[in-house]
């Protein structure tokens, strides 16, 4: 089937080179020249695994080609993925809905036939159905132009494999046509045997908006934990582990530490609690504002812990950053505890050295004034602290014996609690682990914090 994905960032790039993988012949297209003119050329403008070899096979067979026509788009298919960005409003918690408007008011007038606008992108609970009027109201087409809401659940480092072997696929869909369009083009994805579910459109965008909450919650909860952990000296990967072990809590997304960053969680938890309110339910999602104040005092922890280890006082100490980006496994840096806590120590006057092994070119864009190194060992040179704050199987395979003659002072503080304690302290480390005991060189507890 001939398909279009509109808005080829991290999801829509991932789509449209999934859905060549499918079969289909697909047109991407974007806004942005230069971003298409790279994808043209064979070449990702990010950091996905496995996403550069789709690229490539889709590019050699044909089967994906990009655009910033509109006209050729709605020329090209009938069905149209709309995959463009729903960020943070600048002055509100709400979604900027601009440039899923934007798609509509773009390609609408260009639909003078039968066509369904299938949304992928996360929306506050009654855009589908004010998008739908829009679009029949737009199109030459009329009610011909029909939309589908189909909301995505992929995790970035996990794209390809999320997309092409989903947990579920969820349709929200108005008609018999738009439903068996849809089982079309994932007919390869369904053959698998993985779960469909129709809804209706507000149903279809909440389940996308619900999950993330869920989410970002069972987060909070653990390092909510921490918090008390930190109190009381207990140790929050041993509980995590020892509550997980229920299969009604499960052991997925339990793990402490500096908490979620992204160009997700955060402002999808931030827009459903703003459209709540608008709705007037706002106390029905109250507990997400906690959600995201207990997320945020974890990168406050670090910056505070930090401050301690330099004796109250950065200025002039040297910190190592190890990582930038949000998440292991991409280069995305949108909202990335790494960076905030980086900028933070900067500003108060800590010498900061930030080393990551892909998000190295879009953290020097947006934060010129950090220092940067080009690798583990180098950025730690001479450091007073180093802040493990991206779990990168890289640094989980860092020789901590190795780093120890690099550094002025043998202090790491472990953001992730995905570091080995036993052999950083071997290594003669002081070891500190947000909501466990801080543990020095010597084994013994140390209560610095
Ligand atoms: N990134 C993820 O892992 C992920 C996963 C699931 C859902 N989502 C949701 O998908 C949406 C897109 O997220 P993203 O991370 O891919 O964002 P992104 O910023 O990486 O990509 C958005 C793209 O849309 C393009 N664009 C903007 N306006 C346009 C227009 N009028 N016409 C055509 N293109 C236009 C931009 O140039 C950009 O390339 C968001 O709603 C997000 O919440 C993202
Ligand atoms: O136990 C955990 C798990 C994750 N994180 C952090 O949480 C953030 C988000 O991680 P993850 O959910 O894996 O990454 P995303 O790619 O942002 O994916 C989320 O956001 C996407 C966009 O909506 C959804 O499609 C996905 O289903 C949803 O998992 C990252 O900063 C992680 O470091 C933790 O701190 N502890």
């Amino acid at each position: 089937m001939r398909l279009t994905v509109i808005g080829t960032g991290y999801l829509g790039a991932t789509h449209a080179a999934c859905m060549a993988e499918l079969g289909h012949d697909v047109l991407g297209v974007d806004i942005d020249p230069d971003k298409i003119a790279s994808l043209r050329s064979g070449r990702l403008p990010f950091y996905e695994p496995g996403l550069q070899e789709l690229l490539d096979r889709h590019i050699a067979t044909g089967r994906l080609r990009f655009t910033t026509s509109y006209e050729e788009a709605a020329a090209f298919a009938r069905v149209h993925f709309s995959c463009v960005g729903t960020p943070q409003s600048r002055g509100s918690d709400a979604a900027d809905l601009t440039y899923v408007d934007a798609v509509i008011d773009a390609l609408a007038p260009h639909l003078t036939g039968p066509a369904l606008v299938v949304g992928k992108s996360t929306v506050p609970v009654g855009t589908a159905d004010r998008l739908a009027a829009r679009l029949a109201a737009l199109a030459p087409a009329g009610a011909g132009a029909e939309l589908a809401w189909n909301p995505e659940f992929l995790r970035e480092g996990f794209a390809v494999r999320d997309t092409l072997r989903p947990d579920r696929l969820v349709l929200g869909v108005r008609s018999d046509r738009a439903e068996a369009l849809l089982r079309e083009v994932y007919a390869p994805v369904l053959a698998t045997g993985i779960p469909l579910i129709t809804a209706d459109f507000p149903t279809a965008e909440l389940v996308k908006t619900a999950a993330n909450a869920f989410l970002a919650t069972k987060i909070s909860f653990i390092n909510a934990m921490a918090e008390v952990c930190e109190a009381t000296g207990a140790d929050v990967s041993v509980l995590a582990t020892a509550i997980g072990h229920d299969e009604r809590i499960g052991a997925r997304f339990l793990r402490a530490g500096v908490g979620f960053g992204g160009g997700c969680l955060p402002k999808d938890i931030r827009a459903f609690a703003a459209r709540a309110e608008e709705l007037g339910t706002g106390r029905s999602l109250a507990f997400l504002k906690e959600v995201d104040a207990v997320n945020l005092r974890r990168r406050d922890r670090v910056v505070d812990l930090t401050r301690r280890l330099c004796a109250g006082d950065p200025a002039g100490a040297r910190v190592a950053v190890l990582g930038a980006a949000f998440k292991p496994d991409s280069d995305d840096i949108r909202d990335s505890p790494a960076l905030d806590i980086a900028v933070r120590l900067h500003l108060d006057g800590a010498d900061v050295t930030v080393y990551d092994p892909q998000a190295m070119d879009n953290a020097r864009k947006t934060h010129p004034l950090l220092g940067y190194a080009l690798s583990a060992e180098e950025a730690v040179v001479d450091a007073d602290v180093v802040l493990h704050l991206t779990e990168w199987r890289e640094f989980r395979d860092l020789d901590p014996a190795a780093l120890a003659s690099r550094v002025r002072a043998r202090r790491i503080v472990d953001g992730r609690g995905a570091l080995d304690a036993d052999r950083w302290m071997a290594a003669g480390w002081d070891f500190h682990a947000l909501g466990r005991p801080a543990r020095s060189s010597a084994g013994t507890a140390v209560r610095a914090e």
